[in-house]
């Protein structure tokens, strides 16, 4: 039977500590690596990435959008750093934010989830407001070929609170109802279901019951503030499950291979020692 995305996810936290870096190849970024905003810079700068850290951290997420932005070029380096940081023994988080009506939705999940394809990925992160069961074919697909699936729910970013704090019917927030079917998805995934949300650790007060059996991704580490001393305010009980995820604030120590180690290595060291003393 092929191994589950969570019992794989949980191994490598494990092993390798709970971090996730992006690879965000902004054009600042590549400017300041001295690399031209073009097809080889894009390039060159992901394989550093994926040559840096690959052996090293548990998760790396290329973020779609910066590869896309140069076209079919762009996405053909998608495609090889996806299979080198696999190869190099990453487990690789495809951030494309997917989300559609379902018959769509089950392009994305045949495009990013079945084994065949070009883009395949150990998982991906989608959208759930058009509504959470339109996910059900990146669910599925998830399902057959031991992927993830990343559900975003509380965004590190301050408007997602226009949505995701707003009430449904029964008086329960948007991202608490989200919340709730990914913990509906993972019941009885033993050591941790294949169904994750996204929480920003941004968020000072998650306000919400993040018990979902899966695992949370923790964006907003650096860049855009939150350290992971904020963790456990932010994750209480569930912190142990918690995979927190920076892109800027590494990414910018190359284009220097060891500075980029380190960067990682210091801060997945900083994320295990607060887990340590609160998990
Ligand atoms: O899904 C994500 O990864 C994500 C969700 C979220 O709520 N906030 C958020 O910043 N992200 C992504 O995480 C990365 C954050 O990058 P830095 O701010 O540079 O660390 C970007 O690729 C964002 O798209």
């Amino acid at each position: 039977m092929t191994e589950t995305f969570g019992t794989r996810l949980r191994a490598a936290m494990d092993t390798r500590g709970p971090l996730c870096v992006g690879i965000d190849p902004h054009a600042s970024l590549l400017a300041s690596w001295g690399l031209n905003d073009d097809v080889p810079g894009l390039e060159r700068f992901a394989l550093t990435v994926v040559e840096a850290l690959a052996d090293r951290v548990a998760v790396l997420k290329p973020q779609s959008a910066f590869f896309e932005r140069f076209g079919s070029r762009g996405v053909a380096v998608l495609e090889k750093t996806v299979q080198a940081a696999r190869e190099a023994g990453a487990l690789v988080l495809m951030d494309a934010k997917r989300g559609d009506i379902g018959s769509t939705m089950a392009g994305y999940a045949s495009a990013f989830l079945d084994k065949d394809s070009p883009l395949f990925s150990d998982a991906l992160t989608v959208t759930p407001y058009l509504g959470f069961e339109s996910l059900r074919p990146a669910l599925d697909a998830a399902h057959v070929s031991g992927t993830g699936v990343f559900v975003v729910t509380l965004t590190s970013n301050p408007e997602g609170v226009e949505v995701q704090r707003a009430a449904v019917a029964d008086g329960r927030t948007v991202g608490q109802a989200m919340l709730e079917h990914i913990a509906a998805e993972n019941r009885g995934a033993e050591p941790l279901g294949s169904v994750g949300a996204v929480v920003g650790a941004t968020l000072t007060d998650a306000g919400a019951d993040l018990a979902v059996g899966g695992p949370l991704l923790a964006p907003g580490i650096g860049a855009q503030g939150a350290t992971p001393a904020d963790l456990p305010a932010v994750f209480g009980a569930a912190l142990g499950n918690v995979v927190p995820s920076a892109s800027r604030s590494v990414l910018k120590h190359g284009p220097d291979v060891a500075a980029l180690r380190n960067a990682a290595v210091q801060l997945a060291d900083d994320v295990r020692i607060v887990i340590g003393q609160n998990g």
